[in-house]
């Protein structure tokens, strides 16, 4: 079985976990907390902060030029085309976007960002987009499932965010799914014991995309927060 496959059968109950996560069902029925948007707003400027960084780590190591092709028009994407995605929770929500790009990292946000540097810092490229692939994979999932759902009318706040992540990838093909094909291309240098680990960067990456809803939704952080300011 090929790498790609394996790992979205193993991912599914946390897929499913993320689909009926409040958070998410929330955005399908146009209504989630304005302190969880504004918490998840200043945490994702975190994160996709750290995402950049990590692809930058990822064209160090690529051999081919379509390869850096890719991830630098993904940092293209997130530096000019995601933000969008960020206003959209920002308007519904009543809050200045700017108030919120300095954020403080929350737990959740620290591991996450930590498990993909470590990927970057001690892996190869099949480790490093391992470790990304669940963030690009799981919010079009997340995004094509409301649609499906048949949620991303007109009168829903969310409407634009849905619709944002459910075609965001599918001009000619989607992310995603050029991303599992690295990940099939470049397993094929490896032993199955070197896959195993592989597997569970990507798989890590689901939970902490689980997870980093949650912590929006119970807004959880350090406990001494105020400390480290
Ligand atoms: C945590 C997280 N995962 C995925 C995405 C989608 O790019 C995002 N904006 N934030």
């Amino acid at each position: 079985m090929k790498l790609s496959k394996k790992l979205i059968n193993k991912s599914q109950p946390i897929l499913e976990a993320i689909e009926t996560h409040p958070f998410i069902t929330g955005i399908g029925h146009g209504s989630v907390p304005k302190e969880a948007l504004a918490f998840y707003v200043g945490q994702d400027f975190n994160y996709l902060s750290a995402f950049t960084k990590v692809y930058a780590a990822a064209i160090q190591k690529c051999d081919d030029w379509s390869q850096m092709q890719l991830f630098a028009d993904q940092i293209e994407f997130i530096l000019n085309g995601e933000i969008r995605a960020h206003e959209v929770f920002c308007e519904i929500a009543q809050i200045n976007y700017s108030s919120l790009q300095h954020a403080q990292q929350a737990p959740m946000t620290y591991l996450y960002n930590e498990h993909m540097y470590n990927a970057a810092r001690t892996g190869d490229l099949i480790d490093v987009v391992a470790a990304m692939l669940p963030c690009p994979w799981t919010y079009n999932e997340i995004g094509k499932h409301l649609v499906e759902k048949g949620l991303a009318t007109d009168e829903n706040p969310f409407q634009e965010w849905i619709e944002f992540y459910a075609s965001v990838d599918s001009e000619d093909k989607a992310l995603s799914d050029r991303l599992f094909a690295i990940l099939d291309t470049e397993a094929k240098k490896y032993r199955p014991e070197y896959l195993q680990q592989v597997e569970n960067r990507f798989l890590k990456s689901c939970e902490l995309e689980l997870r980093f809803w949650e912590q929006a939704m119970q807004r959880v952080d350090w406990q001494f927060a105020d400390l480290f300011n």
